[in-house]
């Protein structure tokens, strides 16, 4: 079976501490974060003397039943996570919150991201004797936690926070303690937020929203925070620190009514519209968004450039993730299900239609013949962000080089395969700037330069996958 999202998200977390609800907050918490992963779900509960949860395969209410949430209920701690998987299978054993029973404490562990040196350590561990449970990248936090000699769980935590290296926010439930850890570039987004004076930790402010939380801040990145019944400890891992936020979390992951440093993703997802057709100089009758991520972009564009915005495709609803065989022609088929053009709006019109990235190429080329057919005079393509040359990871399926259309093909020869008059990306600079006008301190911006801001020391593991695409 194959996925054919052209980008798959990466996975969400969820923690709340001290809270008489605090399971079936997390739970719509995790609703709301959905989006982030739909392969598995699960909730760790602690209430000071246990540890307990319970996950499960596929979206929420599939992976978490009636029964095995009423079973959390009267926990007051808890941690939620909704996978979808970077490093190993897509099967129950890797579904987070892992927990871990061990005579020094039992823990609760949910990641976002994924770790560049995971194997490296794993190998390492193993070789002293550890035996691991999964094939994620996430569970070698827990063994280096429990390993440690000292006593002092902050010290320890700090210290295996200092051996990983790659994108992570981590969140680490203990029987008398709640731990929030971001990378110390950022690449994740972590916001900190509080509901009837209890705290509470999300990748995406869109889950404050839902449960009806307020926004605090942001995570710092290298931060490290532990809620107790004292209260909270805020504390940093690493005197190294940058900002390297996703800039793929803006363009299209993140839901467009959440806020990154206090700007909503809608916001800037326009602004990326406004700075496209600012670098896009281009005549034309009508501006149309590739639903539903490209939408606001579209606006944004229409607004700078004074050409409408008209609704010229429609998406289905009921295709959300579609699995099909892995060839082109059922690949080409499930777009086909997924966006119809609406012909009132396209006939004897030059349309420009914005989508917010190609990927493979396949809802392009597809998109762009059905305009045609729908009596397009013209059609022009804008990209909300730069050619996705080079494969992410820090927790994205941006696919692999044999699979990124710009990592082996020119601007002009893309726009000659999917059959445009013209096609335009956003440039790097346009993308940053847009970026520092709304409150950023920096992005990673590696799938579009290369530039990788983490070290990647699992050198081994993109490179199988991409022979495994190849069919070597
Ligand atoms: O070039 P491709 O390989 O076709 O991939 C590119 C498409 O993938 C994403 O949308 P996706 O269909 O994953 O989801 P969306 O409906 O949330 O936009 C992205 O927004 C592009 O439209
Ligand atoms: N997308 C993610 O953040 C995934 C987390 C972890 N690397 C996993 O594969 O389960
Ligand atoms: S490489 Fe791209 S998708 Fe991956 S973290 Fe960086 S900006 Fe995001
Ligand atoms: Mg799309």
């Amino acid at each position: 079976m194959y996925d054919i999202r052209g980008l798959n998200e990466e996975c969400g977390v969820f923690g709340i501490w001290n809270h008489p609800d605090a399971a079936e907050l997390t739970y719509m918490a995790l609703h709301s974060l959905q989006h982030r992963g739909q392969e598995g779900a699960g909730i760790v509960c602690s209430n000071g003397e246990n540890i307990f949860g319970a996950r499960g395969m596929g979206l929420l209410p599939e992976a978490i039943s009636q029964i095995q949430l009423d079973s959390l209920t009267g926990y007051t701690n808890a941690i939620g996570h909704v996978r979808y998987a970077t490093t190993g299978a897509s099967e129950l054993s890797n579904v987070q919150p892992f927990i871990f029973k061990h005579s020094k404490g039992d823990l609760g562990l949910a990641h976002n991201g994924n770790l560049t040196n995971a194997r490296q350590i794993r190998l390492a561990l193993e070789d002293g004797g550890s035996i691991f449970q999964t094939s994620s990248d996430s569970e070698v936090l827990g063994h280096l936690l429990l390993k440690a000699r000292s006593m002092n769980e902050q010290a320890n935590l700090k210290a295996a926070l200092n051996m990983i290296k790659g994108a992570f926010a981590f969140l680490v439930l203990r029987k008398n303690s709640l731990s929030a850890a971001l990378d110390n570039q950022g690449v994740r987004p972590l916001m900190l937020g509080m509901i009837d004076g209890a705290y509470c930790i999300a990748s995406e402010t869109c889950a404050f929203n839902t449960i009806g939380a307020s926004y605090i801040r942001d995570i710092r990145p290298g931060e490290v925070l532990t809620f107790t019944n004292e209260g909270i400890d805020e504390d940093n891992y690493s005197q190294y620190r940058d900002s390297k936020l996703c800039s793929m979390e803006y363009v299209y992951f993140a839901r467009p009514d959440s806020e990154f440093n206090r700007q909503s993703v809608y916001n800037v997802r326009k602004a990326l519209g406004e700075q496209l057709a600012k670098e896009m100089n281009i005549e034309a009758d009508v501006v149309i968004g590739v639903p539903d991520s490209s939408l606001q972009a579209a606006m944004g564009f229409s607004q700078y450039s004074g050409i409408p915005n008209e609704q010229g495709l429609l998406k289905s609803r009921y295709v959300g993730r579609t699995f099909i065989t892995p060839n082109q022609e059922m690949r080409e088929r499930a777009v086909r299900m997924k966006h119809a053009p609406i012909r009132d709006v396209i006939e004897g019109r030059r349309v420009i239609v914005i989508d917010d990235s190609i990927v493979r190429g396949t809802t392009s080329k597809y998109i762009v013949k059905a305009l045609r057919n729908a009596g397009a005079k013209e059609v022009h393509m804008g990209i909300s962000s730069p050619p996705l040359k080079h494969p992410c990871y820090y927790g994205i399926d941006v696919s692999t080089h044999a699979e990124l259309i710009a990592a082996y093909q020119s601007v002009d020869d893309i726009r000659a395969e999917i059959d445009v008059d013209s096609l335009s990306y956003l440039s790097v600079e346009g993308m940053h700037d847009v970026y520092r006008r709304h409150g950023s301190h920096g992005e990673c911006d590696a799938c579009f330069t290369g530039d990788y801001p983490v070290e990647i020391v699992d050198y081994l593991l993109p490179e199988e996958k991409e022979k495994k695409t190849k069919g070597v």
